[in-house]
């Protein structure tokens, strides 16, 4: 069997999704997955993220559903209790890194500077979201970071797209890309499913150009 991160690797795409209906997530996990997407992070910054979460887990079995925004061990908690498999944070907090590893899931704080990555070190982590990727210098900042933290590599989100999600992949520190680019609030409260396929699709065939072995 697969493991979580060996799962988000294999995709390399991490669609972050905000549902403001829970009634939406079958319907946009089922047309993420259509689109060869089998990895969703659920953000809780929406109050339909718990139920959206649990409703994936239960009939989307091919999907790995993971909670994103998550900033308190009580969000941790239920998110874990729905059913998440990874947790995501914008940033770097000790409390919720211990928690989601008394959980037993895998965590992925945000970072964006050497001391967040120390911090996350000391907890035993490797692997680290790296947020938000444009406003803080994007891949030449990863690449710098690199050089002194050669033990980790990260997950970039935050202004990327179809554009430029392939100079992040070229780079071999990088495990997926993450955003919201194919599964906007627009299209989703618009039951746009196929037009999310489509945009899912159009990523995933980047992804595969990029790295065919994966
Ligand atoms: O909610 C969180 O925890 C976040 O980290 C924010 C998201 O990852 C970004 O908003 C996605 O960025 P875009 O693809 O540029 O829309």
């Amino acid at each position: 069997m697969m493991t979580t991160i060996e799962k988000i690797r294999k995709c390399g795409i991490v669609p972050v999704i905000a549902l403001d209906k829970a009634e939406d997530a079958v319907p946009l996990a089922k047309a993420l997955v259509a689109g060869g997407i089998t990895v969703a992070e659920v953000t809780f910054r929406t109050s339909a993220a718990e139920e959206s979460i649990a409703r994936i887990a239960k009939e989307v079995p091919e999907m790995l559903v993971g909670a994103g925004t998550v900033l308190t061990i009580e969000q941790a908690e239920k998110a874990v209790a729905a059913g998440a498999q990874f947790i995501v944070s914008p940033g770097s907090d000790v409390d919720v890194i211990r928690k989601a590893k008394e959980l037993g899931v895998v965590m992925l704080p945000g970072v964006v500077t050497p001391t967040e990555i120390i911090i996350g070190l000391k907890e035993g982590l490797e692997i680290f979201k790296f947020f938000p990727a444009g406003n803080y210098g994007g891949l030449k900042t990863i690449k710098a970071l690199a050089g002194p933290f050669g033990q980790i590599t990260f997950i970039p989100t935050g202004g990327i797209g179809t554009a430029n999600m392939t100079e992040y992949l070229e780079f071999n520190k990088i495990e997926a890309v993450g955003g919201s680019w194919m599964c906007p609030k627009e299209l989703v409260n618009a039951g746009a499913w196929e037009e999310i396929t489509r945009l899912s699709k159009e990523a995933t065939d980047i992804f595969k150009k990029v790295r065919p072995n994966a």
